[in-house]
């Protein structure tokens, strides 16, 4: 698996990534919301110069432009609850894309949350086959929801090419997906990856609980 890491980069996307993990500023969940959403669209801009392009002949009321435009098939599909405003700033840029989605969740084993169980419950998608998948998920703590999500995916046909984007992964989450796709056929791209998983399976330094931070605490 190939990995993109935007932190290594001076964009404004480092911006949008300072102010989710900034305890003074996530508190303000619309723009937790649309600072994820931003940064979906930044990176779906960046992942549309991986597609495949043909050149139309695009008629205009004074004659006809030759214009480069992809010719993917794309299909974004996330996780609930925390993918869905990442997803959202990804289907701002493809607009015309198919959707998907999966409900995961972590779920604690013990009373001390140390053993953690990821569960998916609900599926809603197109058929894959043959698509480009864009799998979007902002938090890729130990690759657990997202290697089921995928999994879960490919039972509803197999994509021709699978793209996947999260905004903070951790080096473990990292590290499983790569032994997931040992092949470079696979990209990552995330905003930032930091060292470490706390003992409850949470990224450090993190931003906390991106699903709770969007939408607000849950039973
Ligand atoms: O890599 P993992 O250890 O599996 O953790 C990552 C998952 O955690 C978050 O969802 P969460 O389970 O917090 O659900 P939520 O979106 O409902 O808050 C996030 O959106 C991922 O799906
Ligand atoms: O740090 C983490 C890990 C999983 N899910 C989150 O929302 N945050
Ligand atoms: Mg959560």
């Amino acid at each position: 698996m190939k990995v993109i890491n935007f932190a290594e980069t001076n964009s404004v996307i480092n911006q949008y990534v300072a102010e989710i993990r900034d305890v003074n500023i996530q508190g303000d969940r619309m723009r937790f919301r649309r600072n994820i959403e931003r940064i979906g669209e930044l990176m779906a801009y960046e992942m549309s110069k991986e597609l495949t392009y043909s050149v139309k002949q695009v008629q205009t009321p004074l004659g006809v432009a030759p214009v480069s435009t992809p010719d993917d098939d794309v299909v974004i599909a996330t996780v609930f609850r925390a993918g869905l405003p990442l997803h959202q700033g990804f289907l701002n840029v493809f607009d015309r894309a198919g959707n998907a989605f999966v409900s995961a969740y972590r779920y604690y084993k013990d009373k001390e949350c140390r053993e953690l169980d990821v569960h998916i419950e609900y599926i809603a998608t197109p058929d894959l086959t043959q698509k480009t998948l864009m799998l979007v998920d902002p938090m890729l703590a130990t690759g657990e929801s997202m290697e089921l999500a995928y999994r879960a995916f490919l039972s509803k046909g197999r994509p021709a090419r699978l793209l996947i984007a999260c905004v903070i992964a951790s080096r473990q989450g990292v590290e499983h997906l790569q032994r997931l796709f040992p092949e470079d056929d696979v990209t990552l791209w995330c905003a930032a990856i930091d060292p470490e998983l706390n003992e409850r399976s949470y990224i450090v330094p993190g931003l906390g609980d991106a699903g709770d931070l969007a939408y607000g605490d849950k039973l």
